[in-house]
């Protein structure tokens, strides 16, 4: 099928970002444009069955991958599906959802890489691999918020769901084309909640935009808070791209203009104007943050999605 939606996968562990990104991705696609989908609504048990059974929602056997398989094998083709709904409200199921995709699908969730089939479905794969300090912060902070936990609970949890992360959450990192890591930079002296700066790997699974033109040392004004360099991740050969947090928009935009000019259909979206939200976080105490490094990491997973019409078979 030649218009079928164009698929992109968003993995990590709980709290990583996986929402936060899908948020700032639907909103550069338009939301008219995209389906969203979490993983989460395919947990086999709700909250008090799994602690009845003594059962993480990291563990496969504790959702219905096979379902969340067929479920995406039918959006890659186009198709309808009758979605489970999970409520993190309540711990609880929901009455299903029919679901029609839209032109773009994002699927994001813990477990959307763990089998073959299900890795076969989506035209980019994302995994978000923050450090687990910044992590488990992310987790305390937006469990308590919202989720009804205590900060005791959160962490007792989080250590009680290690071993389940290290065995089938953190491996799906090998399959990503793009792994995303926010960090706080090492002279970082905002408390908890500084300016982050961002690590991208880039793997050579996909076409990457011609960036090599930031390492060319005769540009060294984009070399400081804008680096490329070749890496290992995972034992494989990488592109790793950063952006520290201090890059100024002058910086960022002469990279975001390697990456339109390349890309046609992308020009509406680097133009700030026409797209304020572009790099939009909301802080913790409610407030709006203007972030190069996020702003940056959505320009280059959206250059993906418009790309992969060209690209896929
Ligand atoms: N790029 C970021 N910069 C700053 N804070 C972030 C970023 N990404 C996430 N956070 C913080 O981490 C919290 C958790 O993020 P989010 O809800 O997106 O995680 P998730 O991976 O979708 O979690 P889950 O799988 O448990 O639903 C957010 O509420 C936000 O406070
Ligand atoms: O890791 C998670 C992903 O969001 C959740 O903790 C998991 O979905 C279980 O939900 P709940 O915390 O509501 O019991």
């Amino acid at each position: 099928m030649s218009n079928r939606p164009i698929i992109l996968g968003i993995v990590g562990d709980s709290a990583a970002g996986k929402t936060t990104l899908t948020k700032g991705i639907a909103q550069v696609l338009g939301e008219e444009n995209v389906t969203v989908i979490c993983t989460d609504d395919y947990h086999r048990y709700d909250r008090t069955q799994r602690a009845e059974i003594g059962i993480t929602a990291l563990h496969p056997d504790c959702n219905y991958l096979d379902i969340m398989q067929q479920h995406l094998s039918l959006l890659r083709t186009g198709q309808p599906i009758l979605k489970p709904v999970y409520s993190h409200k309540t711990g609880t199921f929901e009455a299903p959802l029919y679901i029609k995709p839209n032109k773009y699908v994002v699927v994001e969730g813990l477990l959307g890489y763990s089998t073959r089939a299900a890795r076969d479905a989506y035209d980019v794969k994302v995994y978000l691999a923050p450090p687990e300090s910044l992590r488990a912060s992310w987790k305390v902070r937006r469990d308590t918020a919202k989720r009804g936990y205590s900060k005791e609970q959160v962490l007792a949890e989080l250590e009680k769901r290690e071993p389940d992360s290290e065995e089938f959450i953190r491996p799906q990192r090998q399959w990503a084309d793009v792994v995303v890591s926010f960090y706080p930079p090492s002279d970082a002296t905002d408390g908890d909640n500084p300016l982050l700066n961002v690590r991208l790997v880039l793997r050579p699974t996909i076409p990457h935009p011609e960036l090599t033109q930031i390492i060319n040392p005769s540009n060294p004004k984009l070399t400081r808070a804008v680096r490329l360099e070749l890496d290992r991740d995972m034992g494989k050969p990488v592109d790793a791209l950063e952006v520290d947090s201090h890059a100024t928009s002058e910086q960022v935009q002469e990279l975001e203009h390697l990456m339109c000019n390349e890309m046609p259909n992308l020009k509406s979206v680097c133009d700030r104007d026409s797209n304020p939200e572009l790099g939009k976080l909301v802080g913790t105490t409610g407030e709006i943050i203007q972030s190069n490094p996020l702003a940056l990491t959505q320009l280059l997973i959206t250059y993906h999605m418009l790309k992969a019409p060209q690209i896929r078979q």
